[in-house]
């Protein structure tokens, strides 16, 4: 089957709730409503900006989504300073990111965690984005492909296959390609894609592996995203920089979904 692209802009912690507003505006005002038949297009902008954006969304019906860029593994609680998926869900969310490298670097998350964060989402009907991806050394030892792998199967523990084919994204982010201008080069991300497409066939079936999108991120701009996407397991990008700038996203969207630039 032919799997939709799809484009998410991480913003990280960037843009507070009224510049947030202005990008979304320029976003939608510059990326034609034809295009989304081709391409779907998610923003994912920090907690405190996404009941600012679901209000825009719904007030001038866009086609755009939005989701989070983490969840607690708990629905509620005493766990000072998270937000949990039944928050998100009511906000609208339609994404979350979950086990995004820097996460787990500076916030310690390991796969167990991440696992129990892909849950809670799919519980509440968020679709996760469960992020994967190697550092350097990691890659320069030849151990890329491998440790991608067993952080998919880990961070899918315990879900069904109906759930991973319907709820569950993919994104491949070499820790060394993020933020660093380094892309890695379309061989080395369908290598990995790949592989992860493969081990999703191993584990719930061919018919899963076919469903779910894989996609690439690290160093994503409208300079690379056609060749990216032209790639038969690389499914569309999480784009971090270039998405907080609406003429280059809005590009970057156009090629995924295969042109004309608007
Ligand atoms: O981490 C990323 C997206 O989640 C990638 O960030 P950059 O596109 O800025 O390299």
């Amino acid at each position: 089957m032919a799997r939709k692209p799809f484009i998410a802009g991480n913003w990280k912690m960037n843009l507070n709730h009224l510049e947030a507003i202005a990008l979304v505006q320029k976003i939608a005002f510059s990326l034609p409503e034809k295009y989304y038949a081709k391409v779907d297009v998610a923003v994912l902008p920090p907690f405190t900006d996404i009941r600012s954006i679901q209000t825009l969304v719904d007030g001038d019906k866009l086609l755009l989504t939005y989701g989070a860029q983490d969840l607690s593994p708990h629905d509620s609680g005493a766990y000072t300073g998270d937000v949990s998926g039944p928050m998100l869900a009511k906000l609208g969310c339609s994404y979350v990111t979950v086990g995004h490298s820097e996460r787990r670097e500076y916030h310690h998350e390991d796969d167990e965690l991440v696992g129990k964060k892909v849950r809670a989402a799919i519980k509440h009907g968020i679709k996760p984005i469960l992020c994967v991806g190697e550092k350097l050394e990691v890659r320069e030892a030849g151990g890329h492909v491998a440790h991608c792998v067993e952080q998919l199967i880990a961070g899918l523990k315990g879900l069904k296959p109906e759930q991973v084919k319907d709820h569950v994204v993919v994104a491949y982010e070499p820790v060394w390609a993020i933020g660093t201008g380094k892309v890695a080069t379309s061989t080395d991300a369908e290598e990995v894609c790949k592989a992860l497409r493969g081990a999703l066939a191993d584990k719930y079936g061919a018919e899963v592996a076919d469903e779910v999108r894989v996609l690439y991120g690290g160093s994503v701009k409208s300079g690379n995203i056609a060749e990216l996407v032209a790639c038969d397991n690389i499914d569309g990008a999480l784009v971090g920089g270039a998405s907080l700038q609406a003429d280059e996203f809005t590009k970057l969207c156009a090629l995924a979904a295969g042109g004309p630039l608007p």
